[in-house]
């Protein structure tokens, strides 16, 4: 569904991702890992099209898209969280929802600005959508809350619905557990799970290797920038390479 091909990008002449190549197939729970600056948030934004490769390709749904923009690559089929990705105040949790679908409806600006019939029953179907996207990540009951008053885990699945919203055939999640308590951890895990059996493929980017470990189907190791092991999560765990990178950092 997804490859990677000889991907490079350097920042004032040091490489932050050099000749990464993965590959990511249909219904596949892929994790990228990696100590801090090993290159995983770099290749998520050559991936989605926010930043440019110096080398290399990206072919997504068997066609290249590495000179599409991003929002071309999410028409695609990609959907993405952010990193620390916010929720909008001021709006209530379904609001948080809708608002990222507007783009997709046939009756656009004119009708929308002068409420004409389509644009409300646009505005219906959008609602309901945004209502679905929050019952798959148990948000439901949450719908007319205010947004920022949930707590972090929930605002992290609340991200996953909007993303969810755009139907997306790939999904491609940035850290999203970072700085959740163990028990938000644990909730945000069996969404995911419940995520890739309901056959979604994901593309899991995180510097938690416990969490990669009990959810990725296959593990790649980033390391200043290089892969330094592909396969199962157990196996790449205990590769001596991997170790020794992780250590490099704690010491
Ligand atoms: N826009 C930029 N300008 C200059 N250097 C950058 C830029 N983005 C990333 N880098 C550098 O590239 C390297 C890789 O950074 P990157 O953020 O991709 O790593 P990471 O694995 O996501 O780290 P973390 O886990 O801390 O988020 C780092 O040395 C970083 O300083």
């Amino acid at each position: 569904m997804l490859a990677v091909t000889g991907i490079s990008r350097s920042f004032g002449g040091v490489y932050a991702v050099r000749d990464v190549t993965l590959a990511v197939g249909e219904g596949e729970v892929c994790g990228v890992i990696g100590p801090n600056g090993a290159g995983k948030s770099t290749l998520f934004n050559l991936i989605t099209g926010h930043l440019a490769a110096d080398r290399g390709g990206v072919s997504f749904l068997g066609r290249p898209v590495e000179r599409l923009a991003p929002h071309r690559r999410a028409r695609l089929g990609m959907a993405i969280v952010f990193q620390g990705a916010r929720v909008f105040r001021g709006m209530t949790v379904r609001e948080n929802v809708m608002v990222g679908m507007h783009g997709r409806t046939r009756a656009g600006f004119v009708s929308a600005a002068l409420r004409l019939p389509r644009h409300r029953r646009d505005e219906r179907e959008i609602a309901r959508e945004a209502g679905l996207a929050l019952d798959r990540v148990g948000l439901a009951e949450w719908a007319d809350r205010p947004a920022d008053r949930l707590p972090m885990g929930q605002q992290r699945a609340l991200q996953l619905a909007r993303a969810l919203c755009a139907r997306p055939r790939l999904l491609l999640l940035d850290e999203p557990a970072s700085g959740l308590r163990a028990g938000e951890r644990e909730r945000l895990a069996t969404l995911v799970e419940e995520l890739r059996a309901s056959g979604l493929t994901i593309l899991l980017i995180e510097h938690d290797v416990g969490f990669v470990t009990r959810l990725a189907d296959r593990a790649v190791v980033l390391d200043l920038g290089q892969v330094i092991a592909d396969g199962p999560p157990a196996e790449v765990r205990a590769d001596p390479l991997v170790l020794a990178a992780y250590l490099g950092q704690a010491s």
